[in-house]
């Protein structure tokens, strides 16, 4: 197997796995069948994001999401709306986005407000155009092992895992954390591709022990460099997709310092998960679009 060039081997320390150069590397291939879809279809792919409310770390995916949609040849619509919307509001705006015919993907970014009910507005979303693979039918397919929108994260956690690796088959996958967005999909799909999977999460007793036996860890907890170097087993491939803010900036889950002296392969924050997670939503649109149009494309995270 030929290492891509995303993955930097580093004498004496963890290979780096560079998410921003993978991700771009997706992109141009999304770009170019998108291009291709377009001129077949008479028309571009097209995202739909909607964004409720004020946070400021959202805005910025918001506009990373919006730049990497129109540079893949994409089509980007952005809703934002004030944080007192009303739910039903917020749900007819999602039915009108089904109901048009030229919205690929919708994604409806989390957290949203408390005074809503996120389980009920994610149902509005119409299956077909579920690109963030949240909806009871995605997660079902999910389960099934039957085609459909995988969750976009932990797809991209998947795909480097594989760059890195080859085959996963028989390696010990540990996912700490077991949100619905990130580390329930995550165990799904390490255990599509044949990994035995631990799920851990707070009540988890011994963690460190249960971490030191990860061929894979993949840490999606949101707290700033909880994994420590001597939970990781030497050689392991460390996914680390928590983005925390703190006053020395942005880091992950993982005390990257230390433990990059310990890993096989490492994903850095920023720069690792975060870009992968918009490559696989600009792809999972792509895929939308074909799907809804009767086209075939190739998957752009297999081929
Ligand atoms: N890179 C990217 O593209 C993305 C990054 N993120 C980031 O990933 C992180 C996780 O996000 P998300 O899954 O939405 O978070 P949630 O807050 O929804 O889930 C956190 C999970 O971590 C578990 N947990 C909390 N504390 C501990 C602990 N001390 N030990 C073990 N497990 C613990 C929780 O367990 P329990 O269920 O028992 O409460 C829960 O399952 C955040 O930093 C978020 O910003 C999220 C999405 C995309
Ligand atoms: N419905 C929904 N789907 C999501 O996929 C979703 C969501 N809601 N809510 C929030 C989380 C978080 N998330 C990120 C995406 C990209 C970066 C990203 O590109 N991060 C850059 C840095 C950006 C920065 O500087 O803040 C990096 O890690 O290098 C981060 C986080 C998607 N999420």
């Amino acid at each position: 197997m030929t290492t891509p060039d995303f993955i930097r081997h580093r004498e004496g320390l963890a290979s780096l796995i560079d998410g921003k150069l993978a991700s771009a590397a997706l992109d141009s291939a999304v770009a170019a069948q998108s291009a291709a879809l377009a001129a077949r279809i008479g028309r571009k792919p097209c995202l739909a994001v909607v964004l409720v409310g004020d946070d400021p770390a959202s805005h910025v995916y918001v506009r990373n999401k919006v730049r990497r949609t129109e540079a893949a040849g994409m089509i980007s619509q952005e809703f934002r709306r004030p944080d007192d919307l009303g739910e039903a509001e917020l749900i007819a705006l999602v039915e009108t986005l089904n109901a048009d015919p030229a919205v690929d993907g919708i994604l409806v970014q989390m957290p949203l407000p408390a005074h809503m009910d996120a389980r009920r507005v994610v149902e509005a979303i119409d299956p077909a155009k579920d690109v963030d693979g949240l909806t009871a039918t995605s997660a079902g397919r999910l389960v099934l092992g039957a085609d459909g929108l995988r969750p976009c994260t932990p797809s991209g956690c998947v795909w480097l895992a594989r760059q890195a690796l080859g085959d996963l088959s028989g390696l010990h996958t540990v996912v700490i954390g077991r949100s619905i967005l990130v580390g329930k999909p995550a165990a799904l799909l390490f255990l599509e591709q044949d990994c035995t999977v631990t799920l851990a999460h707070s009540r988890t007793r011994d963690l460190p022990e249960v971490c030191r036996s990860a061929d894979i860890l993949v840490a999606a907890v949101g707290r700033p460099e909880m994994v420590k170097a001597d939970w990781i087993k030497p050689g392991a491939c460390v996914l680390d997709v928590g983005i925390n803010r703190t006053d020395a900036g942005l880091v992950g889950d993982v005390a990257f310092g230390p433990s990059e002296k310990i890993a096989g392969h490492i994903t850095p924050v920023p720069g690792g998960i975060g870009p992968m997670t918009i490559a696989v939503l600009l792809a999972n649109t792509l895929k939308a679009a074909a799907a809804r149009t009767g086209e075939k494309i190739t998957d752009p995270l297999r081929g």
